[in-house]
């Protein structure tokens, strides 16, 4: 028989400490039905890499959140790689891993640790200040942006846009009812933005017309794959960089690690990545009657997998909720798993290692100048605001 939970994980006193709950699907069993939405929940990471893993099975073309794109309309048209399936999702996930792929990025590697040079020397001119805002918003939105070739004019609107876009994969609570009222105007900016046109003529999203314009893609398809940089480039990157700095904060002998030996900053980005889980949860529909570990679940079924709760599961991984630089966790579920994982990762990474390593160079010292505050999320793990104090060199 199959355990099965009534708590919501969407309800906000979950969302701001989920990791009671993961305990709970953990050990209840491999498949747990979730009463409050009618989904399956997987939570251990055995399950939720399998799932990930076979594409066939449990589709992304339904959509990756609770709303099932067979019965209703999704809220705006489908991304062609993260709600779409083989062979529709080749093309256009063949073309953003080229432009988003580390050979692209070479070419950004020295802008991009001048620019985190500037911001931090400017930053730490204080000795206290929210590494949400000054820091771990701060610095995405000076460089990505800019990477993509969007104007200067309209950019406030990315952070909020991203923001209901992940409420939106969750069901339609309140926070989903307080982002409604203004994505219209949001949506209206970040479309126009992946027009050729107002794109500047050397970024990341140039880059995907000029696949267009070789036939690598079709016209059609260019301005929608530069809204799925726009959609999932920005706030994931804040949330992670917020995660990184919160673990640095609350773990000074891991800072003393990173001073000792700054090429650690990469593989501490993924601990903080596993340890926090930006992305903490996205669906899969299955694509027939599937038994799942004994169970089993209905063709048009809603899958939900816990990446956070795979991330410290203890079946995988030893003293999981120990944020350790000397861990190899190079196999966490933080960017997803099989032909839809993180596209943007490595882009990710050099904005963290970029950050990093110019706070390693100057900050002697981190730690929590108050308590931090959650920004609640359906999808995401993030701060809203984090005091910090820092003794800098
Ligand atoms: C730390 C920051 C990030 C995290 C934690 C993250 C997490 C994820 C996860 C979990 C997935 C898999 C979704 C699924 O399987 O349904 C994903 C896919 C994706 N991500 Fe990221 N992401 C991050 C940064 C970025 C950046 C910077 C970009 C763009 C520059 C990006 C673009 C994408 C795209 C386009 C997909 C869809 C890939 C596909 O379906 O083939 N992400 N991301
Ligand atoms: C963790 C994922 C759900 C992040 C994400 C969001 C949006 C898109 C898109 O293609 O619009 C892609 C990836």
């Amino acid at each position: 028989v199959t355990a099965s939970l009534d708590t919501d994980p969407f309800a906000p006193d979950v969302l701001a400490n989920p990791l009671p709950l993961q305990a709970r699907l953990r050990d209840a069993g491999p498949v747990v039905y979730l009463e409050s939405h009618g989904v399956h929940a997987l939570a251990r990471y055995e399950h939720v890499h399998a799932v990930l893993s076979d594409w066939q099975t449990f589709q992304s073309a339904a959509g990756v959140g609770l709303a099932n794109f067979r019965e209703e309309k999704p809220w705006r048209p489908p991304s062609l790689l993260l709600e779409a399936d083989p062979p529709l999702h080749d093309a256009p996930r063949a073309v953003l891993s080229r432009v988003l792929g580390p050979r692209a990025l070479r070419g950004l590697r020295q802008a991009w640790a001048e620019d985190a040079r500037a911001l931090v020397d400017q930053v730490l001119r204080d000795t206290e200040f929210d590494a949400v805002t000054a820091l771990a918003q701060a610095f995405p939105l000076r460089v990505f942006p800019d990477a993509v070739g969007l104007e200067e004019e309209g950019r406030h609107h990315l952070l909020p846009y991203g923001d209901h876009a992940f409420n939106a994969f969750g069901p339609p609570n309140a926070l989903v009812d307080k982002g409604a009222p203004h994505i219209a105007g949001h949506a209206e900016w970040v479309n126009g933005q992946c027009t050729r046109e107002r794109l500047a003529p050397d970024g990341f999203g140039a880059a995907i017309w000029a696949a267009a314009d070789r036939g690598d893609v079709t016209a059609e398809q260019a301005p929608l794959i530069v809204r799925s940089l726009l959609t999932a480039g920005v706030d994931t990157t804040v949330h992670a960089l917020g995660a990184l700095l919160y673990a640095f904060a609350t773990h000074p002998e891991q800072w003393r690690r990173l001073r000792a030996d700054p090429g650690l900053a990469r593989v501490a980005f993924d601990e903080a990545v596993r340890w926090e889980s930006p992305v903490q949860t996205f669906f899969r529909t299955t694509t027939r009657d599937v038994e799942i570990a004994g169970t089993t679940v209905p063709d048009g079924g809603k899958i939900l997998t816990f990446l956070g709760a795979a991330n410290r599961d203890p079946r995988r991984w030893d003293d999981p909720d120990s944020f350790d630089l000397t861990r190899d966790p190079s196999a966490h579920v933080g960017f997803g798993m099989g032909i839809h994982q993180c596209v943007g990762q490595h882009v990710a990474r050099l904005e963290a290692e970029s950050l990093l390593t110019a706070l390693a160079e100057r900050v002697e010292e981190i730690e929590l100048a108050g308590a931090p505050r959650r920004h609640l999320n359906n999808t995401l793990r993030a701060w809203g605001s984090m005091p910090v104090r820092v003794r800098t060199v």
